[in-house]
């Protein structure tokens, strides 16, 4: 499906999102998904997970603030998602600080997600390759990871995109770049974790590849607008969100390549 079809299937859909996602990111992401025209969930809880995760479009799972309620919710939703054949994104954010987070990401990959998206650092290191990653911030470039980000997607049967000054997506076959976007992007905390609450968003009305592409589409040329108004990272995440909202989808096709 072309990314055009996809943003205007995601706004006539308004598709709910089922988000696990971390404490810094959950306003941030919840904002983003809306204005974009979805509609965002932030459920958390263990015990909610069974009713919750099979009346949604798509799951997305961010493992930013990880503890292990939270970790029991996120095997047990990727679990309900993949029986519903529900697309789920898996976000595994700075999964090498720590053995514990290292594990939690692996395990979560093992249940195959439709999409896996990090930065650079984050991809080398889950298919097992050194990087430079410290945090939650890439220390890598884009280019460094696409190999990494092949062998992850033929090894588990997803997407896999890696976000950065150009973003690169592989399903281990066919690849795609995406240009454009703001040197601020990086500046502003939970952008990235607000892309894959995204990604679920128009995993929900089509395809993962094309989807995973429309949405980093739609977060390039916003964030290119944003930075025609933006004097800063602060007044840039306010233009962001108006962007997202007055993005029109034959926009979309001028940032792939
Ligand atoms: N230098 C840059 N120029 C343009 N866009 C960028 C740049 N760095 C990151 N982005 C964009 O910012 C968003 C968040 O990506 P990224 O910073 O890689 O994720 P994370 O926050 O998980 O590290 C993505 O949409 C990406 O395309
Ligand atoms: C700073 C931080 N610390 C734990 S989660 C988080 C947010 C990370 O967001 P992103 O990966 O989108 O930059
Ligand atoms: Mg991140």
């Amino acid at each position: 499906m072309a990314p055009h079809d996809l943003l205007t299937a995601l706004r006539d859909q308004n598709p709910l999102v089922h988000c696990i996602t971390n404490y810094v990111a959950m306003n941030v992401a919840a904002n983003v998904v809306l204005a974009a025209g979805a509609s965002p969930a932030m459920v958390h809880a263990p015990e909610e997970i069974a009713e919750f995760t099979p009346v949604c479009g798509a799951l997305t799972i961010n493992i930013g603030t990880l503890s292990a309620p939270w970790q029991a919710s996120m095997v047990a939703a990727a679990t309900a998602a993949n029986a519903q054949n529900i697309p789920w994104v898996l976000d595994p954010v700075a999964h090498f600080i720590s053995d514990y987070r290292k594990r939690a990401a692996q395990l979560l990959l093992a249940q195959r997600p439709t999409i896996l998206r990090g930065n650079a650092s984050e991809i080398l290191a889950l298919a097992g390759e050194a990087g430079a990653g410290k945090g939650a911030d890439s220390g890598d470039s884009v280019e460094a990871a696409q190999g990494a980000a092949k062998s992850l997607a033929t090894q588990f049967g997803s997407v896999v995109a890696i976000t950065g000054p150009v973003d690169y997506l592989t399903d281990g076959t066919r690849e795609a770049q995406v240009s454009g976007g703001s040197p601020l992007m990086p500046q502003i905390t939970a952008l990235g974790c607000s892309q894959t609450a995204l990604m679920g968003a128009y995993a929900a009305t089509g395809p993962a590849f094309d989807a995973a592409l429309a949405a980093l589409a739609h977060f390039k040329v916003a964030g290119s607008a944003a930075a025609k108004r933006a004097e800063g990272p602060g007044s840039f995440q306010v233009h962001f969100l108006d962007a997202l909202a007055n993005t029109q989808p034959a926009d979309l096709a001028q940032v792939i390549g």
